[in-house]
């Protein structure tokens, strides 16, 4: 790589650890949580996944940036991230879809990157103390007076800070889903309208009045960033809605379902992001490899007592990755059935949903009543 007209640019932890390393993209300063993501590619849909929102993610494969940028592969309108880490930024970019390169990209959106650090160790140090407060910067602030302001740029209302403003609606000739906005990737409207649904999104700040007077079919609940109880508006539409119509929820859509229904919440150590996290289902023993970015998870203990079976689990750490209500038209899942990036094992469950509301339209519902727990 070219260094020449490049800044010097070090990445902080709140822990003390020091990368210096060398900038790309927009300069400047930037406090967020850091986070890795063990993805070999997909560097552009983790980039506008709206799920990082405040987080400086790094990648854990060693060259980034190499098939540049291309229309095609954006989760939403722009990056959410607020930094980038990568060991080897790539400067000549070859693929026959790109448009432009990751750093012209990463400029215009005002994203810093730092290259040439050891994301190894980086990632390492993550792994044994936990996701932790950071800063990346290519400004010459002494590095103690950084980690004093550790807490600068901490996310308050991160849902409403993503979500959609406005209701659109995307027209199809099947069944009428509302699509709850929480930090929506575009793969979960695609996911819908593949199948012929005709969809409303709306924002998170929706009430469960407002989506039933669409007379929906069903209700999606998205993913979207931060901790789902700083969300409690979100649980309480839920709680409105559960019984009222068939629910699919996606990540973050899938802990605020677990919320509304007694069960809880919590911070894992350091999260699970990636394109290869095997998940198997309990009721049919299938294990798909599944895509992921979350760094909260359901409590599997606190699910004794609720309405809910839990259908599937991580075979990595044995977290709960899926549940289903007793007896209700509803489930979700903690990771991601429209992949984007990964792969595309758990589709599928697109088509559940929709065998769902035509079952509950049909009167032939079944409830998950054969489930562990
Ligand atoms: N992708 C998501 O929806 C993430 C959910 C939540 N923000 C978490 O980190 O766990």
């Amino acid at each position: 790589m070219n260094n020449t007209h490049r800044p010097i640019a070090r990445l902080i932890l709140e822990s003390g650890l020091v990368f210096q390393g060398v900038g790309f993209g927009a300069t400047g300063q930037r406090f967020g949580e850091v986070v890795f993501n063990t993805g070999m590619t997909g560097y552009q849909e983790i980039l506008t996944d709206p799920s990082y929102y405040g987080q400086i993610v790094t990648m854990t494969y060693p060259l980034i940036g190499n098939y540049g940028i291309n229309v095609d592969d954006v989760e939403s309108r722009h990056p959410h991230v607020r930094g980038f880490v990568v060991r080897e930024f790539c400067e000549f970019p070859s693929h026959f879809k790109q448009t432009e390169s990751l750093e012209d990209y990463l400029k215009e959106h005002n994203v810093i990157g730092i290259s040439q650090v050891d994301t190894r160790q980086l990632t390492k140090a993550i792994r044994s103390e936990g996701a932790m407060r950071a800063v990346i910067t290519t400004s010459d602030t002494p590095t103690q007076e950084l980690l004093r302001r550790m807490h600068e740029g901490s996310i308050v209302d991160a849902v409403k800070s993503v979500t959609t403003q406005t209701v659109y609606r995307s027209p199809g000739a099947g069944f009428r889903v509302v699509l709850i906005d929480y930090g929506m990737k575009s793969g979960i409207l695609r996911g819908l309208l593949r199948r012929g649904c005709d969809v409303i999104v709306v924002p998170a700040t929706s009430t469960a009045k407002e989506i039933l007077s669409w007379h929906p079919h069903g209700v999606m609940l998205s993913n979207g960033p931060g901790n789902p109880e700083d969300v409690p508006f979100a649980v309480e539409t839920l709680r409105g809605l559960l019984g009222q119509v068939p629910i699919f929820g996606i990540c973050l859509g899938h802990q605020l379902l677990a919320l509304a229904c007694g069960a809880r919440t919590k911070k894992m150590k350091f999260g699970h992001r990636g394109s290869n996290h095997p998940v198997k289902n309990l009721l049919t023993g299938r294990v798909d490899i599944t895509a992921q970015n979350h760094g909260y998870m359901v409590d599997a203990d606190s699910l004794q007592g609720t309405p809910l079976a839990l259908t599937h689990v991580n075979l990595n750490d044995g977290t709960v990755e899926g549940l289903a209500h007793k007896t209700l038209p509803a489930f979700c899942v903690q990771y991601h059935p429209e992949a984007r990036p990964g792969p595309t094992d758990a589709n599928g469950l697109f088509d559940d949903f929709v065998e769902m509301m035509k079952s509950v339209q049909e009167g032939s519902f079944v409830p998950c009543q054969n489930a562990k727990i």
